[in-house]
């Protein structure tokens, strides 16, 4: 191949000089149709190729056969070839059908360092145009990125590029969530790009000859020979690997450590080992493993090796310092406003569908990924003073938000407000009612939470939403699996409402927020509204719009009585959960219990 310069990379095996007898033997022939038509046309063609620059990258499928991919780059400077490589080259070219290829990056450049999505493009249109000219194809769908870079943590450019250029479908990678301990890895899938887990083989771009592995070759042996590599296969039911590229120009040593293994698999255990093609192996995974399609972000700057491959225009500063999660309709927006009045806290900017509101943690919006979660915080002026924070009020019932906030932001401080459930229930089906549910405007409100299992959907939907929130005890245990209980405040609503200065004050302890903020200097009763609200200057006041405080007929007696009933169980459990906290109990709490006696 004269010029296969850059990064392209191939799917290729080529027989270590090292191989051993195995490798001929009747149970090399064992690995079936492409996969072995691949290895012997590696083998003519290896037999040139002594100094070429190789890396390989395997799937393995027990159950199923097994395959290598091996990454093909060749040096820019033709003066930096040799015959012997250029020879090498044009042996695989001509055998161009007989591989799996995929793409690397153009000169090996880690697409994080790239901000810009054109500029990423470009690049990686100069590897399509070298792939294009020379024949080879470029619908394998898979790609690798160097040193990780940009698959996790996710640079949403490189996702975007590879979509745009390649139609990539599937990648791999060491790094998700964490390179240690292995066994852990995961995969997931982020803008429709299937990312599988690869595991570590030991072969590294310093490991190239057998003689020299670290710790000799007893130690590589041994990792084959019912060691941790032995393990790895075993123990997962789908393996990638990727060895690098050197080990094949050398002593080959990336094939004797695969040969080897499928060899010494096959021999003691009863597996069979399978290849399949990328994109056949992504469904594969998922299939087996649905429940890792989801990822779960973390923090890129909580691991050195992530923050090294995290673009240095991108900040870990753009994430919240607490959180309040709701529940819904219980004053987080006045709690939300009187914040953002002291001095060191800062709220994200508005989203233009849910407000004030983010809402990432608990829906899809978590798919878009981090960046477009962090691009609504403001850069803080002072990382260890400012306070930024977000109110998102049906975080609180997620089943998804805790676990996920726990991953992002581990140090974050949770804040609900309880009211009594009854009148949660109530002020949310106005709030259904004045956003034009047309189900809340067909059902009266005792029609809602009373209705029984043969209801109309609707019906049911509605009532779950409205009576699910009001189940305090178990989401709050849901939050305390995720959250150290001195990370979790949980304020009086009803205090809120009627006094907020000293909540506010309980709220600054509990963050450690500085300089001290005169609460009851800077909020006052507005008669007219019926509220407490901001002071302006000159006595005007800033309260919170129509849609807060409300003007709605008080709950019916019958409705009432049954909602009491309904969640007596749950607030008995909620006031034995404030108990177990060291938490006072709130005065509606207090009366509920009362009825219970
Ligand atoms: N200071 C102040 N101003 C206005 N409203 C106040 C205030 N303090 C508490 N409340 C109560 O807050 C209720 C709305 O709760 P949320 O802000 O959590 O609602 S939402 O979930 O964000 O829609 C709202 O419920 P409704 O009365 O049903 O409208 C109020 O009762």
């Amino acid at each position: 191949m004269k010029s296969c310069s850059g990064k392209y990379k191939r799917k290729h095996l080529r027989p270590s000089n090292e191989l051993s007898e195995e490798w001929k033997s009747p149970h090399a022939t064992q690995l079936q149709g492409k996969a072995k038509r691949e290895i012997k046309q590696a083998q003519q063609c290896g037999g040139n190729k002594k100094r070429a620059d190789f890396q390989g990258n395997g799937n393995v499928l027990l159950d199923g056969t097994r395959i290598c991919f091996q990454e093909f780059e060749r040096k820019d400077k033709p003066e930096e070839r040799t015959a012997e490589e250029d020879e090498g080259d044009d042996c695989l070219l001509g055998s161009v059908d007989e591989f799996w290829w995929f793409p690397h990056m153009w000169s090996h450049m880690q697409p994080h360092l790239f901000h810009n999505e054109s500029s990423l493009v470009e690049q990686m249109m100069l590897n399509k145009k070298f792939a294009l000219e020379h024949g080879i194809p470029t619908d394998m769908g898979y790609a690798v990125s160097p040193h990780h870079s940009g698959v996790y943590p996710v640079h949403v450019q490189l996702y975007e590029a590879w979509k745009k250029v390649w139609n990539i479908k599937i990648t791999s990678t060491e790094e998700y969530p964490h390179l240690k301990p292995a066994r852990y890895r995961r995969g997931f899938i982020h803008k429709n790009i299937m990312v599988l887990p690869r595991q570590t083989c030991g072969l590294f771009t310093h490991t190239i000859f057998y003689k020299e592995y670290p710790g000799g070759p007893k130690e590589l042996d041994k990792s084959i020979q019912g060691g941790e590599l032995f393990f790895t296969v075993v123990l997962n039911p789908i393996s990638i690997f990727m060895t690098h590229l050197s080990n094949y120009g050398n002593d080959r040593l990336g094939l004797y450590t695969f040969v080897n293994l499928a060899n010494f698999v096959q021999k003691w255990t009863n597996l069979h080992l399978q290849t399949l093609p990328p994109l056949q192996l992504a469904h594969k995974y998922f299939e087996l493993f649905p429940e890792q399609k989801d990822p779960l972000w973390q923090n890129p700057c909580d691991d050195k090796r992530h923050r090294d491959i995290w673009s240095k225009e991108k900040t870990c500063d753009r994430l919240p310092k607490f959180l309040v999660v709701g529940p819904q309709k219980t004053g987080t927006t006045a709690l939300y406003l009187f914040l953002v009045m002291h001095p060191s806290i800062l709220s994200n900017s508005p989203s233009p569908k849910t407000f004030e509101e983010v809402q990432f943690f608990n829906r899809n919006n978590y798919h878009r990924g981090i960046d477009w979660y962090m691009d609504f915080f403001p850069i803080p002026s002072n990382v260890t003073s400012d306070f930024l924070f977000e109110k998102s009020a049906n975080y609180f019932h997620s089943e998804d938000a805790p676990k996920r906030a726990a991953s992002l932001v581990p140090k974050a401080k949770i804040i609900t407000i309880l009211i009594d459930p009854s009148d949660r229930a109530y002020s949310w089906y106005q709030h259904q009612r004045s956003h034009e549910d047309p189900a809340a405007l067909k059902f009266s409100f005792y029609e809602v939470i009373s209705a029984g299992a043969h209801a109309p959907s609707e019906l049911r939907a509605l009532q779950k939403r409205c009576l699910v929130p009001g189940w305090y005890a178990s989401h709050l245990e849901r939050w305390l699996v995720y959250f150290p209980p001195f990370q979790l405040l949980i304020i009086d609503g009803q205090q809120l409402r009627t006094d907020p200065a000293p909540v506010m004050e309980e709220v600054q302890k509990f963050l450690g927020v500085s300089p001290h903020y005169n609460y009851s200097e800077a909020l006052t009763f507005d008669s007219h509204k019926g509220f407490w609200c901001q002071l302006l200057e000159e006595g005007k006041t800033k309260c919170l719009g129509k849609s807060k405080g409300r003007k709605y007929p008080p709950m019916d007696s019958d409705s009432r009585a049954f909602l009491s009933s309904y969640y007596r169980d749950r607030n008995v459990e909620l006031a034995k959960l404030l108990h177990k906290l060291g938490q006072p109990l709130p005065s509606w709490l207090r009366q509920e219990l009362q009825k219970v006696r």
